[in-house]
């Protein structure tokens, strides 16, 4: 294992013992918990904790068990080994209405022919909540989503927006103390998404002891929303730590190329580098300097790391960096994604260019250079 891998997992270890020194129970707790579908695990041995006011994204490719670690905290699926507690208590074997959390999953799921109001509460009115605290209820978590207005309207009569926030409505009126979202932005279009990610910032503050465990495949929403983010990879958590950490200082391939598209560059390193320092590698027989954070030794195949947006292109041969050749150029709105190939190894790279800049032709022959900051050194991964 790699020393920077093993940073990741003490990050994560270390706040998890340091709930358990000062006795803070956490809102969420998942030990080594397993679920399969016939012969398919879609979650193998899983653990987590969430605090209380704290937001976790669990972010990772499609299939890769973001949903159904979901489902194993609320009840929905039947774990085959491991323990899940809610607020300090083993719920493994209760259903989900004992349970006591808000769920609100990507489609929806409002009663169709039941007016707003009355779909939020429905879940108080099976609780058998007393009628007199019911619409006191309803109304203020209408109003909390912005919703107050539409409360006699049915379902059809609202926008996919609109619906996504009469489920989160309807997830909030029992009062949890957990939040589970699965995909709730995925069904609405790029602007809706923009204002409701703005709605769950303001939520998130309106409710500060609230937990909330977020499963998202877009890397802007887990960015945008979660305190720490899971990563998700074949049915395993691959890492789990501060948004700002994995983004920043990304302990693996798969981190940096899921959170923020990096390229992957094999190198060894020339000499020992030691830890902070900014050393020589070898790619393909090209030099390139980085800096690793724990320190490398002579020798080791590693792998670096860059976002498309940390490369420059230069007409000059550059300071640190490869001739390339540009094979094509895809508009991405306020940039151009340049994808080029290093002419003496063919490997490829992808180069954000501003859109207001001159982006390279294709078949063009030019320098990328980057700063050795903004070289991740990672270990390689072998399962790639
Ligand atoms: N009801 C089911 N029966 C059989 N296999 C299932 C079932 N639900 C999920 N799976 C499988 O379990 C694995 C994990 O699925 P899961 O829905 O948790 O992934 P996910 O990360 O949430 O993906 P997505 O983003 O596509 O929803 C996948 O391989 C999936 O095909």
């Amino acid at each position: 294992m790699s020393m920077e891998t093993g940073r990741a997992r003490r990050t994560a270890a270390s706040t998890e013992a340091s709930h358990a020194a000062t006795g803070v129970v956490p809102a969420v707790r998942m030990s080594s918990v397993s679920v399969a579908y016939g012969k398919t695990v879609a979650l193998q041995d899983c653990s987590f904790e969430v605090a209380r006011g704290e937001t976790l994204a669990l972010l990772g490719p499609s299939g890769s068990g973001k949903s159904t670690a979901l489902k194993a905290i609320a009840g929905f699926e039947n774990v085959v080994s491991g323990r899940v507690e809610i607020d300090g208590r083993d719920v493994t074997a209760l259903p989900p209405s004992a349970r006591g959390v808000g769920f609100v999953v990507q489609q929806y799921a409002l009663f169709p022919h039941m007016t707003v109001r009355k779909n939020v509460a429905f879940g108080l009115q099976a609780r058998r909540t007393p009628r007199a605290e019911i619409k006191p209820r309803v109304d203020e978590v209408l109003r909390m989503v912005g919703m107050f207005s539409y409360a006699d309207r049915l379902p059809r009569e609202l926008s996919g927006g609109q619906q996504q926030r009469v489920a989160i409505a309807r997830a909030l009126a029992g009062r949890p103390d957990l939040l589970l979202l699965d995909e709730p932005l995925s069904a609405l279009d790029t602007r809706l998404r923009q204002d409701m990610l703005i709605e769950l910032q303001q939520l998130r503050r309106d409710l500060p002891d609230v937990a909330i465990v977020h499963v998202t495949h877009d890397q802007a929403e887990a960015l945008a929303l979660a305190d720490r983010i899971a990563l998700m990879r074949n049915a395993r958590l691959e890492s789990i730590d501060t948004a700002d950490r994995l983004f920043h200082r990304p302990p693996s391939e798969f981190a940096a190329t899921f959170l923020g598209g990096a390229d992957i560059l094999p190198v060894r390193a020339t000499t020992d580098i030691a830890a902070g320092e900014i050393g020589v590698l070898d790619h393909g027989g090209l030099p390139v300097r980085a800096r690793s954070v724990d320190g490398v030794a002579a020798d080791r195949h590693v792998a670096l790391a860059v976002r498309p947006w940390a490369w420059r292109f230069t007409s000059v041969p550059p300071e640190n960096g490869f001739e390339v050749e540009v094979d094509d150029v895809q508009w991405r709105g306020s940039t151009r994604h340049v994808r080029v190939r290093i002419v003496a190894t063919d490997q490829r790279l992808g180069v954000d260019v501003p859109v207001l800049d001159r982006a390279p032709e294709p078949g063009e022959r030019l320098f990328v250079d980057v700063a050795p900051h903004d070289v991740h050194m990672v270990p390689a991964d072998k399962s790639a």
